[in-house]
């Protein structure tokens, strides 16, 4: 009996203080129970051969030893969790989620972690514990100290968000799932290169010609002024066959055409529909492993993994030399040390695929949150539109549209205060930039905030949560109001540009940035100076029903880790 209790007491001591793998927990499961048998026979039988006990040996009582080492196991491990001996004991937090990471993984399956983590910030403060091992920061000073250059590497949900295993020697994927501080600076360099004004420059040009083609296709659904009815358009699943088009010219060299042929591979679609498992593993990582295994699971995503390597080997291959990603990524550095790319092409292909995933759906989710919100105000959209009338006038036309200089967009204030306030509503990656002290280091001391982190404890900050505390935003933080980022609203907003980090913060931040934020003015501008867009069938509605469109747009968006969007259909008339 004493062996029974002893066993999982000994296992729990070491997981303290290891994190699980999937190995280590099999192992674990059936190795200790099965030892535990082998111990008490030759105790009771001190002179009794090995075989003995092989021969005693039944499948039943071992399950039985199994199921209640797994008990044991499982109460010691809630126990010391909900403890005053636990390491982060003294922070508040619901209990269920002081106990397990289950508890997440469950929010997680809903959709619903954005609201939650807020929910729980709002009853329980700034700093809260919301896993086990896991807290959650509301709180602007924290977020140089966690996401800054003194800050942490990413922390344990990144090993399971995975899609491909990596080993000892390379223990991640692509850049983004880098948990080495040092790897990471080595690694992004190259992409911070790739992202400095003169290369962005060549990805404008890319940018313009998706941009008119997505013009061109709404503008086949659209009605000439006061000729009939127009087709609704789903902008928001526009927005995704545009996004997704753009991130394969910049990765791949144009080798998707999603506008014009619609998902023939069935790739934006695996992309869409892989979201949901990853977004419950990363709550249980160590789970991961064998999710991969399993070929019904994984299937799709070898298949997305495969065509990253045809795509990216055609690119390579490419004779003309195209000016995107790839060449400012790769083919430049390579051409300067007088290499070539041959060696790199693992981490070739994975950044590619990280570029289609990072910059897709992250982008058409932005997109239709601002359209969104802009057709439900119509005194603000009036304001952007007459902003833009008169930036891009009529008397500027090229085939037969007003012409949108790309360069004169950022320094529109009301276009780039209306892209903001999307922004800070609807930031695409919602709740977890999640960081973790280093392995190995024992902890990590925030700064001058005098709180320490323990080694073990993974540190999130949600921008959802901060981009909605009036003590950053106010009044009216839930509200959409482009005004609040205007140069002459201080006294009548507090706007914290500290709390705003829809790019996240610090060396890990979006990489992609300097070209997301053009992207998002220029199609904000193209659509707006083209077309007069209404919410489907609503032209005449109330500022009631319109509030009530935007709210329920808002109340339906998933977070699966990056925020998943529904419909949004409008009724477009062309301004040709
Ligand atoms: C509105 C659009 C976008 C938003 C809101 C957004 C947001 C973010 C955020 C919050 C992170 C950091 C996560 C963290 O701190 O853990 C991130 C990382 C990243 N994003 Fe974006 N992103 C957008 C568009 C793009 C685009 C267009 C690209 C590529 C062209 C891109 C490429 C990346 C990459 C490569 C990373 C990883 C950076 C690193 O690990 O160093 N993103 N993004």
């Amino acid at each position: 009996m004493l062996i029974q209790i002893l066993t999982p007491v000994l296992a729990h001591q070491w997981f303290r203080k290891h994190e699980p793998t999937l190995s280590t927990a099999a192992a674990c499961i059936l190795v200790l129970p099965l030892a535990n048998l082998a111990i008490e026979s030759k105790l009771s039988q001190p002179d009794a051969p090995l075989h003995a006990f092989l021969d005693a040996f039944s499948i039943p009582s071992f399950l039985l030893r199994v199921l209640f080492f797994c008990f044991s196991l499982a109460s010691l491990i809630v126990c010391y969790r909900l403890s005053p001996f636990h390491p982060l004991a003294d922070y508040p937090g619901p209990l269920i989620c002081k106990a397990t990471k289950l508890w997440g993984a469950w929010v997680a399956l809903r959709g619903d972690s954005h609201w939650y983590v807020k929910d729980l910030h709002d009853r329980y403060g700034p700093i809260i514990r919301i896993g086990p091992n896991e807290l959650s920061f509301a709180e602007k000073d924290a977020i140089s100290h966690i996401l800054g250059s003194q800050g942490m590497p990413r922390g344990p949900l990144w090993d399971g968000r995975r899609f491909r295993q990596g080993s000892n020697d390379k223990p991640y994927d692509s850049l983004i799932d880098v948990r080495d501080n040092k790897i990471h600076h080595q690694l992004r360099k190259g992409w911070n290169n790739a992202f400095s004004a003169g290369p962005v420059k060549d990805y404008q040009e890319l940018l313009e010609i998706r941009g008119k083609q997505l013009r061109d296709h709404l503008n086949s659904f659209s009605v000439k002024p006061g000729k009939g009815d127009s087709t609704p358009v789903d902008f928001a699943k526009w927005f995704s066959l545009f996004s997704f088009d753009f991130m394969g010219d910049l990765a791949f060299g144009g080798c998707f055409e999603l506008m014009r042929d619609g998902d023939v591979h069935g790739f934006f679609t695996a992309m869409e529909e892989g979201m949901e498992l990853p977004a419950v593993m990363q709550h249980v990582p160590w789970i991961n492993p064998l999710m991969l295994s399993i070929p019904f699971i994984s299937s799709r995503m070898h298949a997305f993994s495969s065509f990253g390597v045809q795509q990216a080997t055609n690119r390579a291959a490419m004779q003309t030399k195209r000016k995107d990603l790839f060449y400012h990524l790769y083919e430049l550095p390579a051409e300067e040390r007088g290499g070539s790319i041959g060696d790199q092409m693992e981490l070739i292909v994975a950044d590619c695929l990280l570029t289609i995933v990072a910059g897709s759906d992250t982008t058409a989710t932005t997109l239709s949150a601002i359209l969104c919100h802009l057709l439900s105000d119509r005194k603000v959209y009036d304001t952007l539109r007459a902003e833009l009338d008169e930036a891009f006038p009529s008397h500027s036309i090229v085939d037969g549209w007003p012409e949108i200089e790309i360069d004169k967009v950022g320094k529109l204030p009301y276009l780039n205060a209306v892209v903001n306030e999307g922004l800070r509503l609807v930031p695409a990656l919602p709740t977890h930039l999640q960081r973790a002290p280093e392995a190995g280091s024992g902890g990590k001391v925030l700064g001058d905030m005098n709180i320490f982190i323990p080694e073990g404890t993974a540190v999130n900050i949600s921008p959802f949560t901060l981009h909605r505390d009036p003590r950053y935003f106010s009044p009216s933080p839930e509200a959409f109001i482009p005004e609040r980022w205007l140069a002459n609203s201080e006294g009548t907003f507090t706007t914290n540009r500290e709390a705003f980090i829809p790019f996240s913060y610090g060396p890990a931040n979006c990489a992609g940035k300097p070209i997301a934020i053009i992207e998002l003015r220029y199609l904000v501008a193209i659509l707006i100076r083209s077309f007069d867009i209404y919410h489907a069938s609503c032209k005449d509605a109330t500022p009631e029903v319109l509030d009530a469109k935007a709210e329920s747009w808002v109340n339906a968006l998933k977070d699966r880790f990056v925020f998943g969007k529904s419909e949004l259909l409008v009724d477009i008339v062309s301004r040709k």
